[in-house]
């Protein structure tokens, strides 16, 4: 199996679920927003803050573009589709799985979303991030996993049934 590349909103549990999946699978577990911060030196919101989120997204393009490992799995940050690069090595080393969520059930598990230093434009409200973001997602999945009303657990399982789907 290659590795496995996790996309979707912020808050959707692609970290959450992400080293549970690698223990299960016996894989390495790799955050792309953990080799951002070790890279630059920095934590993410100071790079936002530094250069604004139009360069955290060139930062974030250039750091997935050149992530190398095996059978591992890698929980992307949201803002990862942005970068087409990223997504274009993205999808040569790895299976893209897509966690999806409505919008309804991530609005209640974000009420903080600027906390989370998420990549929003002047203006821009989750609504408005989620309908640009969505096409995205779709756009770059191998896999769609939708886990509304299913706990991390289920997800897992979802997740791990759905590949098995397509290896076979
Ligand atoms: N089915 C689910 N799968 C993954 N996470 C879930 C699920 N249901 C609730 N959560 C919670 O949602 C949050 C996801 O946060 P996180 O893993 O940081 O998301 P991301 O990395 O996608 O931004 C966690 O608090 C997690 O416990
Ligand atoms: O979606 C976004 O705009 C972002 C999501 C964050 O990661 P998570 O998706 O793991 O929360 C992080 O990469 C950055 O703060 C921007
Ligand atoms: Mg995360």
């Amino acid at each position: 199996m290659k590795n496995i590349v996790l996309i979707g909103m912020p808050g959707v549990g692609k970290s959450t679920a992400g080293v549970v999946l690698a223990k299960v699978l016996g894989y390495e577990f790799i955050d792309a927003d953990l080799i951002i911060q070790q890279q630059e030196g920095k934590l993410l919101r100071e790079i936002i803050a530094e250069v604004g989120t139009d360069g955290f997204i060139e930062v974030e393009n250039r750091v997935n573009s050149q992530i190398e490992v095996e059978k591992s799995v890698i929980a992307t940050g949201g803002s990862v589709v942005y970068g087409k690069e990223a997504m274009q090595h993205l999808r040569e080393i790895g299976t893209v799985v897509y966690l999806k969520v409505s919008y309804d059930i991530l609005e209640k598990r974000l009420h903080d979303i600027k906390g989370r230093g998420v990549v929003l434009k002047d203006g821009q409200d989750l609504r408005g991030l989620y309908e640009e973001r969505v096409p995205l997602y779709e756009k770059y999945a191998d896999i769609t996993v939708c886990e509304d009303n299913l706990n991390v657990e289920q997800t897992i399982e979802k997740i791990t049934e759905q590949l098995n789907k397509l290896e076979a």
